[in-house]
């Protein structure tokens, strides 16, 4: 299958996909966290590539503070829009293919109907909208890259919704969540099964997709399932946005449709409470 790079291999998915790299045998994996592979340093990134001679780039590296994007544009905008497009020029240069993630936040969620790739992409806040530029500005430089759209992302690495919830639903009675916001969790270890398959299976089926686990859920009863099956008994009250003030605005609706990735790759994607068991069994 030809070696892979995995930037950002120091984040929660590239932790992510050490694990799931390690139980399925792969060895010709390197992970790459941000202080041995800047994806903002061209030349160091040309030696890299040079080196391991790729025939697979995974990018998890991504600037992903959603509220603090919002007074650091020029930063986000950088890591997620020109990273990946350093990484895209060397993968059309060195013939590699490149896997890059994306995210729910470039929909405006404005609307009720799950969305396709086809949908109009309308970002409502600056992650969102140097995450789509990241996306756009890889085909100008290579065919072979798989955009994959995610949301709602957890597991048992690094920060996340799911850990912030297990924290303070110990030490407190009762957690405010939004209920009017709707989306998917999308557990990052079935997320790293589904890059690692892309390789695995050799496919050439180029071209943007969306992946998260199966159904609909509110933060509010993402945040309820999570203490009834993580044996916690902290109240969950539900609240509108407007009584969670944030710097940067979400999308009220950002469910994604998954017909493509899962006929196109063969998929069956777990239902998000069924991942989220899995992902507390191993938190506990
Ligand atoms: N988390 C979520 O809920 C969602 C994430 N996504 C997307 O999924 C992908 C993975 O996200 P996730 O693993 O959760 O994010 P993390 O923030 O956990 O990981 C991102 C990693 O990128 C690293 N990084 C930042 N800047 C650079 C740089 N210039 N060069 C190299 N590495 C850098 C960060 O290092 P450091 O921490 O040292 O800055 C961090 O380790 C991202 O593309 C994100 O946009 C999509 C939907 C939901
Ligand atoms: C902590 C907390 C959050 N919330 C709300 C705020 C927000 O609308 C929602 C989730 O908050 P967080 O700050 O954990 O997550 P947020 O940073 O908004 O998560 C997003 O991250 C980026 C990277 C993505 O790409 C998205 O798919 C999405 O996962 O829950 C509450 O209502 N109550 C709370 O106590």
């Amino acid at each position: 299958m030809g070696s892979t790079l995995v930037f950002g291999g120091g984040g929660q998915l590239g932790q992510c996909l050490q694990h799931v790299a390690q139980q399925r045998n792969l060895t010709d994996i390197v992970f790459l966290p941000e202080e041995q592979a800047n994806i903002l340093e061209p030349a160091a990134l040309r030696e890299t590539f040079t080196r391991y001679q790729p025939s697979y780039i995974i990018n998890c590296a991504a600037y992903t503070a959603v509220d603090k994007a919002e007074d650091e544009v020029d930063l986000a905008r950088r890591v997620n829009r020109d990273g990946a497009e350093n990484l895209a020029r060397l993968c059309g240069e060195f013939g590699a293919t490149l896997l890059h993630i994306s995210t729910d936040f470039v929909f405006a969620g404005t609307g009720n109907q799950p969305l396709t790739e086809t949908d109009e992409a309308a970002p409502i806040s600056v992650y969102g909208l140097t995450k789509l530029e990241g996306e756009e500005v890889i085909p100008r430089h290579t065919s072979q890259y798989f955009i994959l759209r995610t949301s709602w992302l957890y597991s048992e690495y690094a920060g996340n919704f799911v850990k912030t919830m297990l924290r303070f639903g110990r030490e407190r009675e009762e957690m405010r969540v939004i209920w009017d916001q709707l989306g998917t969790p999308t557990y990052a270890i079935d997320l790293a099964g589904c890059l690692l398959h892309v390789i695995q299976s050799g496919s050439t089926a180029y071209g943007l997709y969306h992946y998260s686990n199966e159904g609909v859920t509110s933060w509010y009863d993402f945040a309820a399932a999570i203490f009834e099956l993580g044996g916690l008994s902290t109240r969950v009250v539900p609240i509108r946005t407007a009584e969670y003030p944030t710097k940067a605005t979400r999308p009220a609706f950002s469910v994604m449709d998954k017909t493509k990735v899962k006929k196109t790759l063969g998929l069956t994607i777990p239902h998000w409470r069924e991942s989220l068991k899995v992902c507390l069994s191993r938190l506990a």
